[in-house]
């Protein structure tokens, strides 16, 4: 098995307060990861660390073998997006979509051609709508963000809560492009999510934590769901 992600003796602090404690944990290539946990379990904070945006006060996150808060290798394979931060409010959602495919060297007439596959996931609410990125629903928002991360075709996909605010049907097809992905590009990726019921739907191992604890780290069988509602419910 190929690692992808290694983590050791990760700790960040707020003041007096330990957010993320995490001793050891390894993400190996190819895996979909749930991370589930109460509100302030750690989850964002934890991404934030994964892409180097806040830095952890001891221990490393090594992508590939390199710290990525040494190294920026790690930014050609992985891709995020965790919220509306990372979108550009005042373009519509073509001219976020061209301005992202510049960064990976495709014309204006290929992204839009890639976008095509997103027909379904769009809904017919993202394009040729006229509209600036900051007035478009939150749900719709994280329609953007997620097409717009896949574009440069990752290794490592990195959403946070990407289940909150879409409709159900959206939902269904957010899960199976993640299945897709899984499938035809063996992508790694981590999903954090309150939704007990899909994120054991695609995620083939679940990580618990709890007051920035690794609680419970197990792989998705049949009974998943059910011992998650059931230590949730305590
Ligand atoms: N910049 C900050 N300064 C102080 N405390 C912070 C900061 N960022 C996060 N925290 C605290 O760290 C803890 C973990 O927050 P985090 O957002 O990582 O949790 P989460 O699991 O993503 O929660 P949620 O499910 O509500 O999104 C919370 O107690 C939060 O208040």
């Amino acid at each position: 098995m190929i690692t992808m992600l290694e983590i050791s003796k990760l700790k960040k602090v707020y003041g007096s307060k330990t957010v993320v404690d995490i001793e050891e944990l390894q993400i190996n290539a190819g895996e979909t990861i749930g991370l589930v946990g109460n509100n302030g379990a750690g989850k964002t904070t934890l991404f934030r660390m994964l892409l180097d945006l806040i830095r952890p006060n001891t221990g490393q996150i090594l992508s590939k073998g390199e710290n990525v808060a040494r190294h920026d290798k790690w930014k050609d394979y992985t891709a995020s997006y965790l919220d509306e931060g990372f979108l550009i409010d005042y373009l519509t959602s073509e001219e976020y979509f061209i301005f992202i495919g510049g960064l990976h060297n495709f014309s204006p007439a290929h992204v839009m051609d890639y976008l095509n596959q997103y027909t379904e996931f769009f809904n017919d609410e993202i394009l040729n709508k006229g509209k600036y990125i900051r007035d478009f629903s939150k749900g719709n928002q994280n329609k953007i963000g997620i097409a717009a991360a896949l574009m440069q075709n990752p290794e490592l996909l990195i959403l946070d809560e990407p289940f909150a605010n879409l409709d159900p049907t959206t939902q269904i097809r957010l899960k199976s492009l993640i299945k897709n992905l899984k499938q035809e590009h063996k992508m790694t990726t981590l999903i954090s999510s309150h939704d007990l019921n899909h994120v054991t739907d695609v995620c083939d191992r679940i990580i618990l934590l709890e007051k920035g604890l690794v609680i419970k780290d197990f792989l998705t069988d049949e009974n998943t769901l059910k011992e998650l509602e059931e230590y949730f419910s305590e």
